[in-house]
């Protein structure tokens, strides 16, 4: 069966091979990282929208409240008759109330919409961590971050930013339109008090407080970082004894990123006492001109408190702006991401019977880790038909890893083309190309789950006979059969339960279960003594149909008799090629190998190679 279109799609567009160091170039938005953001916010903007409208509306109504309370106040002293108060009490009330109100709907609006875009977020940041082929820089822990702290940067963009800032605009500009009813002179007085509050003040705390933040989401990501590592490898760190070191490493960061926060709130304490100044100044100077613009006194104390009240409201623009400082960095982080994310429509859940036989060319093929590095594949050519079995093997950075993680579209090649029946790997989709190529690759990971559920993950769905025999082929029937739970017993974290060999026999089972056209195997007999490696690797090979075909990576010579070819590859590059029998007569790094590992398991170690 060809697989020359397995979605029945189209080919589509050939990537870019010289990108290899690049991650994947899907065309994603560009511009400011809070226009990259909010561009995803567009299903949602009624709604955000009305969440601008109702925080200034509560605002409006705070504004308005005090104002007539105050007018409420100073006028009830000069003791009128109740009629005259009447509307002013019932506004009291009526405001008091509505600001409540107001302010629940405009929480419930703001975090609706909010919650709905961060989910949308976080999935494409997901997805495009996960679509990271090449992740030699990626850490894991600096990925949580940015899945984690970076995207909560947009729900604070949002909530923190662009919604008191709409909201403090609105009421700014509604404050200054009906002082001016009262008093031309006041209304500009006030004008000014706001443009200070609300313009130069987060200006000054941007200025202030923009290098220390740009520092902190990086910082974040680096202490993440070095928590994975002294959680994950608190063994090897206490066994070489390098835990204080790596200790005192995060705890410089902690200090650094607690030397910056306390900066930033010492900025952030004087930022806001200069509001306070500028409030209460702005409030004298109203009244002031209000007083020799002839208004009226009880006139003149509602302009103070509304002038208070004003500011107050412009005063969360600094607010605003520090956020905002503190949430580019995070934010730039996440657009990175953004721009990266493939279209999560694209994603074709994977349908029909999976293709049984498949012809693989490599064809030129060369990665570099690094621009400048050494080629770990070096212009590698093989022709791979369906059914033919191939063992690759080498010293040790030859490359051989770096083959398989090519063939199954975990690192890109940086020169050259894999081609699958006739169609570049490429273009081929992440969920589709796992049914075509799989496998076993090194260091294969192992849930913290049980036997079944980690076996299914190679073949969801398959039945209890299907993975008796994936574990009888892979030689865990024995083990499995004396626990007592079975196919329940749980392998805890990273299979550690289990022996070396027993978690290597489980990810074949896995490995095996999912029946890829083109079966890659890296190693699958490491950790096994060399009686069980042959047993297995056998039994392997024996079980594999003989339409699929296999690459074998393995340091293990002995039953490479029964592949239909080898390669010996060094420095990525193919050193001798043949049949087993060609490759231990002919001199060279096999029948060097082949010697030393022959004598080596007969306890002949000290012999070394044979010239
Ligand atoms: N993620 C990576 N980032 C940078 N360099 C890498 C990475 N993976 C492998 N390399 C380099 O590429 C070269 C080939 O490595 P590879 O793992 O493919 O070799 P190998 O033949 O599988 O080695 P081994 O037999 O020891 O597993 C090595 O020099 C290695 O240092």
């Amino acid at each position: 069966m060809s697989v020359s279109d397995p979605t029945g799609r189209p080919d589509g567009p050939r990537a870019d091979r010289t990108d290899g160091d690049a991650a994947p170039a899907a065309p994603g938005p560009t511009g400011a990282p809070e226009w990259v953001v909010l561009r995803l916010a567009r299903p949602y903007l009624n709604r955000l929208l009305g969440a601008g409208l109702l925080a200034a509306a509560t605002e409006f109504a705070a504004l308005a409240l005090m104002s007539t309370a105050t007018w409420l106040l100073m006028s009830a002293a000069g003791r009128p008759p109740l009629d005259r108060l009447t509307v002013a009490i019932v506004a009291v009330r009526a405001l008091a109330i509505g600001r409540g109100v107001l302010r629940y709907t405009e929480r419930l609006a703001g975090h609706d919409a909010v919650l709905r875009l961060v989910t949308d977020v976080r999935t494409r940041v997901f997805a495009a961590l996960a679509a990271r082929r090449d992740n030699s820089g990626q850490r894991s822990g600096d990925a949580l971050s940015r899945l984690v702290s970076d995207v909560e940067a947009v729900q604070d963009l949002l909530l923190r930013v662009l919604v008191p800032a709409t909201a403090a605009g609105l009421v700014s500009v509604v404050a200054v339109a009906t002082a001016t009813f009262v008093s031309p002179a006041a209304a500009g007085t006030l004008a000014v008090g706001l443009l200070l509050a609300g313009v130069a003040l987060p200006i000054l705390a941007t200025a202030l407080t923009r290098h220390a933040a740009a520092e902190l989401a990086p910082l974040r990501g680096a202490l993440a970082t070095d928590a994975v590592d002294l959680t994950q490898g608190a063994a090897e760190l206490a066994a070489f004894g390098a835990t204080s070191q790596a200790r005192g490493v995060a705890s410089d960061r902690i200090q650094r990123l607690a030397r910056i926060e306390r900066r930033l709130a010492a900025t952030g304490f004087a930022v806001d006492a200069l509001g306070v100044l500028v409030a209460g100044l702005t409030a004298a100077a109203v009244v002031l001109v209000a007083l020799a613009d002839g208004v009226d006194g009880v006139l003149v104390g509602v302009l103070a408190v509304g002038t208070l009240v004003a500011v107050e409201v412009a005063l969360a623009l600094v607010g605003a702006a520090r956020q905002w400082t503190g949430l580019r960095a995070g934010l730039t982080r996440v657009a990175v991401l953004l721009r990266e994310a493939p279209a999560t429509t694209a994603a074709v859940p994977p349908t029909g019977p999976s293709p049984t036989a498949v012809g693989i060319r490599f064809s030129d093929v060369t990665v570099r880790y690094r621009a400048e590095g050494p080629a770990a594949l070096d212009r590698f050519h093989l022709d791979l038909p369906p059914g033919r079995r191939i063992a690759v093997v080498g010293p040790s950075g030859a490359g051989k890893s770096t083959l398989a993680a090519v063939l199954t579209g975990s690192v890109r090649p940086t020169g050259g083309q894999i081609l699958l029946d006739g169609r570049d790997l490429s273009t081929y989709p992440a969920e589709v190309l796992p049914r075509i190529v799989g496998g076993l690759l090194a260091e294969a990971y192992v849930f913290h789950a049980t036997v079944r559920e980690n076996l299914l993950l190679g073949r969801p769905g398959a039945g209890e006979g299907d993975l008796a025999a994936a574990t009888a082929t892979a030689g865990l029937a024995d083990w499995l059969r004396a626990q007592p739970e079975g196919w329940d017993t749980v392998v805890g974290e990273q299979g550690g339960q289990l022996s070396g060999g027993q978690r290597q026999r489980l990810a074949l089972a896995r490995a095996l279960l999912a029946e890829p056209a083109v079966l890659v195997l890296d190693e699958p007999t490491e950790g096994l003594d060399p009686v069980a490696a042959d047993d297995v690797l056998a039994s392997v090979l024996a079980a594999t149909p003989a339409q699929r075909s296999v690459l074998l990576i393995s340091h293990r010579l002995r039953g490479l008799d029964s592949v239909d070819e080898i390669v010996v590859l060094e420095s990525g590059r193919v050193v001798q090629r043949g049949r087993h029998a060609d490759l231990v007569s002919a001199p060279g790094w096999y029948r060097d190998q082949w010697q030393l590992q022959e004598a080596a398991e007969r306890g002949y170690l000290a012999l070394g190679p044979v010239p």
